[in-house]
């Protein structure tokens, strides 16, 4: 490899750390200085709604979509950005129908929820759900920025998963969820600031707008509208439109680390703000993302590069393209590579500081309720220490998967945080449903999820990888099981929520439904009366005259 640093590359990179050093020392040492758990997991509740959309949009958008989503243009067209077309409702949902239920409960973790509508068992599983999905994906984002940048550059390995660790773990620790929102903030402006930089250069170099357009179309990198209903075709309309929703609905609504920031807003009202503003930075983010993927195309594809790197992936090929635009304009390989770490820290902080919550108030706390705050506090800063640690031991690991990393991070997604989702949806739109339903329900999901997942990595050895952009199936249509286990992983998150719901209501039904008496007030979303209420009048005093249906819908109507 050439020699791709300059001194003022270092230097760049060195701010962007320092930077965030920074946020988290004065966070640590301003306002209530960290003091209290309130304050160290959920900023006091004081937080505003930009900042907060900001943190929303920087938690899942790591080092595995600056480099992966790229990567995934680059080798198989747009397709792939269709999944904008899940931010609609996957933003709309969690802001008017999970916020309003869990804000108005005042928790400290989305957990406790489960709790409060089932029991402390189902509570205890949606918390270990939670923190083997979270680990298993800091693990991807510690490690994606750190190996591509290996594979392509002269950069260190562990050098650069050790110095990411360390300078995350050290703000997180010190600095709490206000740190961790206020870098989230910085590193975006980064993340953005270095995608932008690469799509000018690499446009330019192209010979500029209409010649990239060009060079795309004659690669037929443009894709078009893919209505095929094939549930196992890998990305098409259905999958990232409709699938996607649920994808979102499993981040932004129920997972820890999007529902304590919600939590952390000073109101309701700014929470539900905060969903609509993570609306628009979320998808300039696609957009650069794949921008970025269609003018690297528009640059490379004509040269053939396997032979230049020590990989075959295509997630180092991106570091390599970039690096090689870049190169002798000092200073933008540095700001390239502070983006993909602003992008991987802002990530592995959220997941941090989740954790640490999370495994206070859901597993510490309930057990030691005499426990002081000083020591609470002094707790959760060494659980998110602790955590640190254990995140990079986890980046050995993806080490040996050699999928996308940005499949790897969708397919955890998808199997844990599928199921999870179900779990919520069983608890607050079915109140019939009871705890040994929603246990058996979470259980279902999750080995169905399990099955599906680890099945299709297994039969994926044996060559049902996705075909290149342009190619028809030749191989023979998967039949039986390996049609299962050929399933678009862009629909795990909505089978894992289906099987849990589907299960959990059987159960609920066989072992005595709940009585809506019996339902802690609160953790219903009145789902019938909602939709009653956009029924004309005329069939709304119908409906609730004849039927018992009608009778619960009024009785529900009553009690919102
Ligand atoms: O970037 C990552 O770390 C994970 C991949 C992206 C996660 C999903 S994709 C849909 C949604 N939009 C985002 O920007 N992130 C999440
Ligand atoms: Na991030």
């Amino acid at each position: 490899m050439g020699k791709h640093f300059t001194a003022a590359d270092y230097v760049i990179f060195a701010l962007l750390l320092a930077a965030s050093i920074g946020i988290g020392l004065y966070h640590a040492l301003s306002g209530g200085r960290q003091r209290t758990t309130q304050e160290f997991l959920l900023a006091d509740r004081s937080m505003s709604c930009l900042p907060i959309s900001l943190s929303l949009l920087a938690s899942f958008q790591s080092a595995v979509a600056i480099i992966g989503v790229p990567a995934e243009v680059y080798a198989h067209g747009t397709q792939y950005w269709f999944i904008g077309c899940a931010y609609f409702l996957g933003l709309l949902i969690p802001a008017h129908v999970f916020i309003p239920v869990l804000y108005k409960l005042q928790l400290s973790s989305a957990y406790q929820y489960l709790e409060l509508r089932f029991s402390k068992a189902v509570r205890i599983c949606g918390t270990l759900a939670f923190i083997f999905q979270t680990v298993v994906y800091m693990g991807v984002c510690v490690y994606t920025p750190a190996f591509a940048l290996n594979a392509a550059t002269e950069f260190e390995l562990w050098g650069s998963v050790l110095a990411t660790g360390l300078v995350c773990t050290l703000y997180t620790t010190i600095g709490g969820l206000k740190a961790v929102i206020w870098t989230d903030v910085f590193q975006t402006v980064v993340m953005f600031a270095g995608q932008l930089a690469v799509i000018v250069v690499g446009v330019h170099q192209t010979g500029g707008v209409s010649e990239v357009w060009r060079k795309v179309r004659e690669g037929n990198r443009i894709a078009a509208l893919d209505l095929n209903p094939d549930p196992t075709e890998r990305h098409t309309f259905w999958t990232l439109g409709v699938g996607g929703v649920f994808l979102m609905l499993s981040l932004y609504g129920v997972n820890q680390a999007q529902v304590q920031r919600y939590l952390s807003a000073r109101t309701e009202k700014e929470a539900v703000r905060s969903c609509y503003m993570a609306f628009p930075s979320l998808q300039l983010s696609l957009a650069l993302s794949c921008v970025m993927g269609l003018v690297m195309f528009a640059l490379y594809c004509g040269e053939d590069h396997s032979d230049k790197l020590a990989t075959s992936s295509k997630d180092a090929m991106v570091i390599y393209f970039v690096m090689d635009m870049l190169q002798g304009l000092p200073g933008l390989p540095g700001l390239f590579v502070a983006c993909l770490f602003s992008a991987a820290l802002s990530t592995i902080s959220s997941a941090f500081n989740s954790l640490a919550t999370v495994t206070m108030e859901d597993l510490v706390k309930p057990h030691f309720p005499a426990m002081t705050e000083a020591r609470a506090t002094l707790l959760s800063k060494a659980l998110a220490l602790s955590y640190g640690l254990l995140c990079m031991a986890m980046a050995y690991f993806t080490h040996l998967m050699d999928d996308s990393v940005l499949q790897v991070a969708l397919k955890i997604f998808g199997m844990v945080g599928g199921p999870v989702l179900g779990l919520f949806c069983l608890g607050m739109f079915f109140p019939w449903a009871n705890a040994t339903g929603a246990l058996a329900g979470l259980g279902t999901g999750l080995a169905l999820a399990f099955w599906v997942g680890i099945g299709s990595i297994v039969a994926r050895g044996s060559g049902a990888r996705p075909l290149p952009a342009g190619c028809t199936r030749t191989a023979p249509r998967p039949s039986g099981l390996h049609r299962l286990y050929s399933l678009s992983y862009m629909w795990y998150s909505a089978f894992g929520c289906f099987t849990v719901i589907l299960t959990g209501l059987v159960v609920s039904f066989l072992t005595g439904p709940m009585k809506e008496e019996d339902v802690t007030p609160g953790t219903i979303y009145p789902l019938m009366g909602k939709l009653v209420c956009f029924l004309p009048e005329h069939l709304k005093k119908k409906l609730c005259c004849v039927t018992p249906l009608g009778q619960t819908v009024s009785g529900i109507m009553n009690k919102y």
